[in-house]
C-alpha cells in the first residue's frame, strides 16, 4: 500500500513511517492553503486536511496524510496545537489532534508580530532547525515529548480510526 504525506519535514515523515512501518511512503510539499502560522484549531485542522488531499491528488497513493502545526487560544493564553488528517481515495476524511502545551508569553508576543513559531523557537532556544528536530514541544517539555513523538500519537489516532472504518 502507498501512503502520501503532504510535507518534507522529517519529524512528520518519521512519525508516519513509524506507524505505517512496512508501507511505501511518498513525501511532497503541497500547499496547506492556510497561513504559514495557523492561529486556531479550525485553521490548523483545515491545513492538515488540505495537505492530505493535496498529496493524494498529486500522487498515486492509496491514502493521503497531512500533519499541521499551529497555535490556538484558551482563556487568552496561546497553546501549541497540532492536527492530522487521513484522506482515502473515496474521500473519507479522518482527523485528530495532538498534545497541547502552553507557550510562554514571550513566544506569544513574537507570534503576534507575524513571525513563524519555527523561527521564534530557534531564537528562543538559541538553536537551529528546531521544527525539523525536537520541535517547540520538545524544547518546552525539556525533551519529555519530541515533535516526532507527538506526531506519532496523532498518526496513531488517524491509523486507528481508518482501521476501524475498514472493519465496520
Ligand atoms: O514543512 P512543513 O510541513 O510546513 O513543516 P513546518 O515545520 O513548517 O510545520 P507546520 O507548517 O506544520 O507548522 C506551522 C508553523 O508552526 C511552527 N511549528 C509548529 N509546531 C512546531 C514545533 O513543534 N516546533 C517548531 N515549530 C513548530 C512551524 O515552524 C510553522 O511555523
Ligand atoms: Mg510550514
Amino acid at each position: 500500500m502507498k501512503i502520501s504525506i503532504g510535507s518534507k519535514n522529517p519529524s512528520k515523515i518519521g512519525a508516519v513511517k513509524s506507524i505505517f512501518a512496512c508501507d511505501e511512503v511518498i513525501s511532497m510539499n503541497v500547499p496547506s492553503q492556510v497561513s504559514n502560522q495557523p492561529f486556531s484549531d479550525s485553521e490548523t485542522k483545515e491545513g492538515a486536511i488540505h495537505r492530505a488531499t493535496g498529496s493524494l491528488t498529486a500522487s498515486s497513493s492509496d491514502i493521503g496524510i497531512g500533519l499541521e502545526g499551529g497555535v490556538m487560544n484558551v482563556d487568552d493564553k496561546l497553546y501549541l496545537c497540532n492536527w492530522g488528517a487521513l484522506v482515502t481515495r473515496d474521500d473519507i476524511i479522518f482527523t485528530g489532534s495532538g498534545a497541547r502545551v502552553l507557550l510562554p508569553e514571550k513566544i506569544g508576543a513574537e507570534l503576534q508580530k507575524g513571525i513563524e513559531l519555527g523561527d521564534v523557537m530557534d531564537d528562543y532556544a538559541h538553536k537551529k532547525h528546531i521544527r525539523k528536530k525536537e520541535g517547540a514541544i520538545g524544547i518546552l517539555t525539556n525533551n519529555q515529548v519530541s515533535r516526532k513523538e507527538m506526531f506519532i500519537h496523532v498518526v496513531k489516532l488517524l491509523y486507528g480510526q481508518w482501521e476501524y472504518w475498514k472493519q465496520n
